[in-house]
C-alpha cells in the first residue's frame, strides 16, 4: 500500500464518456480537492485542462525545459503549479488516455516517483465498450440540435459561416450503425487508401482489409472476432514514439487518433478506437504502476458513495472529511436527469429507432469486436494488481473476463 498523499496532483485521464464529469464532481464535492483551473463553485463546469495532450505539451515534452515551469508559464496552468504548493489540485481530461503524447507528457512533468514533490496519482474509470460507444455517439449527435443562431449572427454573412461550419464540424449526421460502420472501414483500411498511388506496391493484405470492411458494412454477421484479428494486424498499433509510416503512404487514422484535428472525417470520431482499453491500461499502468487507480464507470453510478471511500483510501483523505461532505453525495447520485439527458430525450422522441438504445444487431456485432480487447483487460488487471482491480473485474460482464474465473471466485470469497 502506498503511503497516503497530502498534497499532490490527481488526473482523472479517462475513459471518455465514462463517468468522468462525476469522478471529478466526487473528486471535489466530497473528497474536498481543488480544481486546477477554478477554485470557485464555477469549477465544476471547468473540468478539463487538456494540457498533456493539448497544443501546451509541446513545452513539457521539451527536454530542455522544466516541465513544472512549463504549466506555470501559462495563466490557467500557473493556478495549477500556485496550488500545487499547498494542497491537492485535480484535472479530469478524458483525452489523455488515449493520447500517446499525454502519456510522455504527463509523466515528464509528474514523474511517477514516492518521496518526490509534487505527488501524483491517476485515475482511470472504465465502461463496457459498447455503451461507451453510444454515449460517445449521442454525445456528437446531440451537436446537431443546438438552438438557432442568434439574429446578430445569422445577419453577418462572416459570422454566420463561421457558426455554421464549427455546427456542421461538430454534428454528428448519421445514425449509430452508419458511424461503426464508417469507423470499421477506416479501421481497417486506413494504412492502406484505396486511391494509394500506383507507384506504391499493393500492401498484400489491403485487398482482405477492404474486403472485410465491406462485408462489416454490408452484412453483420461476419465474425467481428476476425474483424479484431485484421484490425490488429493491420491498423496502426497505438505507438508510444513516433514511428514510421507504412511504406503505402500517410496513415490516416493513426494522424487522427494522435492528433485530433480532423475529427469530423467520417472514420476518425474514434467511437470505436475509445473504447479499446487493453494495450493502453498496460502503457499507463507500467509508466505509473500502484499510483493508478481504476474504477468502473457501473459501480460509481450505481454506488457513488463506494467509490468516493475507495478514491479517499487511494489519496489518503481523511475519513472524517469525507463524512463532513457526506451529503454533497445526494445530489450526486441523482441519474435521473444528468449531463446532456434533455438533448438525449429529444432525440429518442424524435427517432427512436436509432438514438434510444443501440441496435441488438449493432449491439452483438460490436460486443464480440470488443470481445479480445475485454479478455484482454480482464486478464491484464487480474494479473498486473492495478489498484481497484478487483472492483472492475466483479463488474464486467462474465464473457469477458476469460481467464480471470478463479480469481473472481477467490475476490468473492469462494
Ligand atoms: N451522476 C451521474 N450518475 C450517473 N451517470 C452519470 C452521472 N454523471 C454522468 N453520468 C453519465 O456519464 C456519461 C458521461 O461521462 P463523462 O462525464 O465521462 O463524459 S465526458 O467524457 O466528460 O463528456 C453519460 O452517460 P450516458 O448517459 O450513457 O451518455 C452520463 O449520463
Amino acid at each position: 500500500m502506498i503511503p497516503p498523499i497530502e498534497q499532490g496532483a490527481v488526473f482523472v485521464i479517462g475513459l471518455q464518456k465514462a463517468g468522468t464529469s462525476q469522478l471529478h464532481a466526487i473528486l471535489l464535492r466530497v473528497l474536498g480537492l481543488v480544481s486546477a483551473e477554478h477554485a470557485g463553485p464555477e469549477a465544476l463546469g471547468n473540468k478539463e485542462l487538456h494540457f498533456f495532450e493539448g497544443k501546451h505539451s509541446d513545452c513539457a515534452l521539451n527536454a530542455s525545459s522544466p516541465a513544472l515551469a512549463c504549466l506555470a508559464s501559462f495563466s490557467r496552468q500557473a493556478k495549477m503549479a500556485r496550488m500545487l504548493q499547498n494542497g491537492w489540485v485535480t484535472d479530469a481530461t478524458p483525452d489523455y488516455f488515449g493520447s500517446p503524447r499525454a502519456l510522455r507528457a504527463l509523466p515528464l512533468t509528474f514523474p511517477p516517483r514516492e518521496g518526490v514533490l509534487p505527488r501524483v496519482r491517476i485515475i482511470l474509470t472504465l465502461r463496457e465498450p459498447t455503451d461507451r460507444a453510444f454515449s460517445a455517439y449521442i454525445n456528437n449527435r446531440r451537436q446537431c440540435l443546438l438552438p438557432r443562431l442568434p439574429a446578430a449572427v445569422l445577419a453577418d454573412p462572416v459570422r454566420r459561416e463561421a457558426a455554421e461550419r464549427m455546427r456542421s464540424f461538430r454534428c454528428e449526421p448519421r445514425t449509430f450503425e452508419e458511424a461503426v460502420q464508417d469507423e470499421m472501414a477506416a479501421l481497417l483500411s486506413s494504412c492502406w487508401p484505396s486511391n494509394a498511388s500506383s507507384t506504391v506496391t499493393p500492401h498484400p493484405r489491403k485487398s482482405a482489409a477492404l474486403d472485410l470492411a465491406a462485408r462489416f458494412a454490408q452484412q453483420w454477421d461476419i465474425s467481428p472476432v476476425n474483424v479484431w484479428e485484421n484490425y490488429m494486424r493491420w491498423s496502426p498499433p497505438w505507438p508510444v514514439a513516433p514511428r514510421p509510416l507504412p511504406e503505402e503512404g500517410q496513415c490516416a487514422l493513426e494522424s487522427c487518433w494522435i492528433q485530433p484535428v480532423f475529427p469530423n472525417r467520417r472514420g476518425c470520431k474514434g467511437y470505436l478506437a475509445n473504447s479499446l482499453v487493453a494495450a493502453k491500461l498496460r502503457l499507463w499502468s507500467a509508466a505509473y504502476g500502484p499510483q493508478l487507480l481504476v474504477v468502473s464507470f457501473e459501480d460509481t453510478t450505481s454506488e457513488p458513495a463506494g467509490t468516493a471511500e475507495r478514491l479517499a483510501a487511494f489519496l489518503g483523505v481523511p475519513r472524517t472529511a469525507l463524512e463532513e461532505r457526506r451529503s454533497s453525495l445526494e445530489a450526486l447520485s441523482d441519474h435521473s436527469c444528468w449531463h446532456s439527458c434533455g438533448h438525449k430525450q429529444r432525440l429518442a422522441a424524435e427517432q427512436p429507432a436509432n438514438f434510444s438504445t443501440v441496435l441488438p444487431a449493432v449491439r452483438s456485432a460490436l460486443d464480440l469486436f470488443f470481445s479480445r480487447d475485454q479478455r484482454d483487460l480482464g486478464a491484464f488487471l487480474s494479473q498486473a494488481q492495478v489498484p481497484g482491480s478487483e472492483r472492475v473485474l466483479a463488474r464486467m460482464p462474465r464473457r469477458a473476463c476469460g481467464r480471470c474465473g478463479s480469481w473472481r471466485r477467490s475476490a468473492a470469497g469462494g
